[in-house]
């Protein structure tokens, strides 16, 4: 079964806990940044390492606090990612999170995860998110890959002049849909 809902999140409206500082912690933070330079993000650890520390220095919006979680960290938090290298304490933290209906990614333990991090194929404005349903994280990378390559670098140009048509477009919700569905048709069409 898979019954992921994919949602693109505004990171920057939202104030994000990443809980542990190793490898995984880097890896989520340099995901959440990567995609969202804005987004506002309190990473607490007794230990942290080099590179998220480096990252906290240009990254005005990155507070890192140095010690063990402690449950006042969750207050105004909307999103926690959890990735200490204790994996009884993670879930400790995910179900103190959960009751105060927070949204929760435990990296190690998929079953208590409210949303997965995806791999990410970005085109300027575009961005395609894949999940694996938890399946191969190492698929959804290769499968970033291979999307990176197939699709076209002229998409931002398509885009703007869509959004252009968009705009222009006069008449009804209806008749807009219309003519943006018959512009767009050569995009899907088969060979003649
Ligand atoms: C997509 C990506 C996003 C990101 O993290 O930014 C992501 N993992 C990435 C990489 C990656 N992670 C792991 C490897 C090693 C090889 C392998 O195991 O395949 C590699 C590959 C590598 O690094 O090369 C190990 C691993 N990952 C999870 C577990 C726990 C478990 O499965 O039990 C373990 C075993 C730990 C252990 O054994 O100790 C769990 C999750 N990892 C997810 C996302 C979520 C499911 C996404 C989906 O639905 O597909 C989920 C469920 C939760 C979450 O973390 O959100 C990112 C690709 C970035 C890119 O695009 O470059
Ligand atoms: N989802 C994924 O993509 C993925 C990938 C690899 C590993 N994992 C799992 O994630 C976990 C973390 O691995 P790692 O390589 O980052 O470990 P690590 O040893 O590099 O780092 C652990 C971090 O947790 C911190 N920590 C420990 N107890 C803490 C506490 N009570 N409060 C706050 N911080 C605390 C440490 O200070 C350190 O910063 C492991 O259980 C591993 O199996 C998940």
């Amino acid at each position: 079964m898979n019954n992921l809902f994919p949602i693109f999140l505004k990171l920057e409206n939202l104030h994000t806990l990443i809980v542990g500082g190793g490898y995984v912690g880097l890896e989520k933070i340099t995901a959440v940044l990567d995609n969202s330079p804005q987004a506002t993000v309190t990473l607490v650890a007794p230990e942290i390492r080099d590179e998220i520390q480096e990252l906290a220095q240009v990254r005005e919006r990155l507070t890192l606090i140095f010690r063990k979680f402690e449950e006042q960290d969750l207050d105004a938090k909307d999103l926690v990612i959890v990735a200490t290298n204790d994996k009884l304490e993670n879930q400790r933290i995910a179900s103190i999170a959960r009751v105060r209906h927070m949204l929760v990614n435990v990296a190690d333990t998929p079953a208590i995860c409210d949303f997965y991090l995806s791999s990410v194929v970005r085109k300027g404005n575009l961005k395609v998110a894949i999940s694996t349903n938890g399946m191969s994280p190492t698929l959804a990378k290769r499968l970033k890959e291979v999307l990176g390559e197939a699709l076209p670098d002229n998409l931002e140009t398509a885009m703007e002049q869509l959004r252009a048509v968009r705009e222009m477009l006069s008449g009804d919700f209806a008749q807009k849909v219309d003519e943006l569905n018959r512009i767009t048709s050569v995009l899907t069409a088969g060979p003649k």
